[in-house]
C-alpha cells in the first residue's frame, strides 16, 4: 500500500476571478487529507471514507459502468465519494497503463467537506500520489499538479483553475494565473479561520458567476477589478504589509459578495472578525457557506468569532510549507 497526504489552503485573493484568467493567490495551510491506495487481486474499486459521515463508509463496485453500488448512505454522499475519487483513479491508470486493476482506497481527512478549504484538491492530489506509487512511479510535482487539475476540471463540468490543486501539491503560498503556476515567498501569516459549518457546490458557484458575467457588464468589471486587487495583495505581501493586505482582503470579500457568492453567515463571521479588529477578512473558496479567512496576530478574533452566532469552528491555521506527503 502506499499512502501520500496533501494540505487543504485559503485564498488570500483571487477565487473565482482565477477561473477566468485573472490571477490568485492562495495558501496551503496545516490541514491535511491522507489517502491510501491498495491494489486488489480484482478489479473492483472500494472507497472506505472514514469523513463522510459520522461513522464513515465503505463502498466496493465494478467501477461507474456498473450503476450506483448498493449501499445504505445517501446519494449525495456516495456521489461526493465517488466523482472526485473515480477520476483521480482515471489519472492512475493513464500514468501506468493499468487499465483493469482494481484498488482499495481508503480517505481520512482533517479538511471539511465543500467549505472553501479545498479538501477536493487535497483528496485528488493525495490520491493520484499514492496510486502512481503503488506501481513504482514518482511523479514530478508538477505532473502531479496538472493530473490533479485535469480530475477537478472533469468532475467540475470544465469549471476549475489550477490554483487549489498546484497549491496542495507544492505547499506555501502560490500564485497561479491561466497555466502559469509558481511558488512565491510569504512572511508568516498570522491566519485565523471561521467556519460556519456549512458547504457550498463549487461547481453551482462557478456556473453562478459565469452566468451573471455573462449577464452583466458589472459582474465581468468586478472580475477585473478582482484581478486588480490581486496585483496590489502580491506588493503588500512582498513588503509584509499586514495593514494593506487585510484592506485588500476587504475588498475582494465586497467583490466577492457583489457576484453572489457570500452568504449571511460568511458575511457575520467576516463582520465579526473585523469588529474584533481583525486587519482583514474575506469569504475564501467558492463560497455560498463554508470558511472564512481573516489576519490577526492577535486572539481577538478567533475569540471573536467563537462567540459568533453562526459560526461553528473557529481556529489558526499554520502555513503548509510542504504540499504533497509520501508516507509510506
Ligand atoms: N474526506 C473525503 N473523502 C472523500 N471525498 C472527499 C473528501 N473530502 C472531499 N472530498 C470530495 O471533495 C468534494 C468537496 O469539494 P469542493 O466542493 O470543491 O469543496 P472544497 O474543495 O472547498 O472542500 C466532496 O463533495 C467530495 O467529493
Ligand atoms: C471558485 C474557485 O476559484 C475556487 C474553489 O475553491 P474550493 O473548491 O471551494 O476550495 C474555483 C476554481 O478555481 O476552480
Ligand atoms: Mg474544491
Amino acid at each position: 500500500m502506499a499512502v501520500s497526504s496533501a494540505p487543504g489552503k485559503v485564498y488570500l485573493f483571487g477565487e473565482h476571478a482565477v477561473v477566468y484568467g485573472e490571477p490568485a493567490v492562495p495558501c496551503a495551510i496545516e490541514v491535511r487529507a491522507r489517502v491510501g491506495v491498495e491494489k486488489r487481486a480484482d478489479s473492483k474499486l472500494r472507497i472506505h471514507a472514514e469523513d463522510l459521515s459520522l461513522d464513515g463508509f465503505t463502498v466496493e463496485y465494478g467501477g461507474t459502468a456498473d450503476g450506483p453500488p448498493d449501499v445504505d448512505v445517501s446519494e449525495s454522499l456516495l456521489t461526493a465519494a465517488m466523482g472526485y475519487v473515480d477520476e483521480a483513479i482515471e489519472q492512475v491508470r493513464d500514468v501506468t497503463g493499468e487499465e483493469d486493476v482494481g484498488f482499495d482506497v481508503t480517505i481520512e481527512s482533517e479538511i471539511p467537506l465543500g467549505a472553501g478549504l479545498g479538501s477536493s484538491a487535497a483528496v485528488v492530489v493525495a490520491a493520484i500520489d499514492a496510486g502512481t506509487r503503488e506501481f513504482g512511479t514518482t511523479l514530478e510535482i508538477d505532473e502531479l499538479a496538472e493530473r490533479a487539475y485535469q480530475t477537478e476540471y472533469e468532475v467540475q463540468g470544465g469549471q476549475a483553475s489550477r490554483a487549489d490543486t498546484f497549491c496542495s501539491a507544492t505547499g506555501g503560498a502560490v500564485r497561479v494565473e491561466g497555466d502559469d503556476c509558481r511558488s512565491i515567498e510569504a512572511p508568516d501569516l498570522p491566519i485565523v479561520i471561521g467556519f460556519d459549518g456549512g458547504a457550498g457546490d463549487t461547481g453551482e458557484l462557478v456556473a453562478g458567476v459565469r452566468q451573471l458575467r455573462e449577464q452583466y457588464d458589472f459582474a465581468a468589471d468586478t472580475v477585473d477589478a478582482i484581478g486588480d486587487i490581486v496585483r496590489n495583495g502580491e506588493e503588500a505581501l512582498e513588503e509584509g504589509d499586514l495593514e494593506e493586505l487585510g484592506r485588500l482582503m476587504d475588498f475582494n470579500h465586497g467583490l466577492l459578495s457583489a457576484l453572489g457568492v457570500s452568504s449571511r453567515s460568511l458575511d457575520s463571521m467576516v463582520w465579526a472578525a473585523r469588529d474584533a479588529g481583525a486587519d482583514g477578512a474575506k469569504l475564501t473558496g467558492a463560497g455560498g457557506g463554508g470558511c472564512i479567512v481573516a489576519l490577526d496576530p492577535t486572539d481577538e478574533t478567533e475569540t471573536a468569532l467563537s462567540y459568533t452566532p453562526g459560526c461553528a469552528d473557529a481556529f489558526r491555521a499554520e502555513l503548509a510549507e510542504t504540499g504533497v506527503k509520501r508516507l509510506e
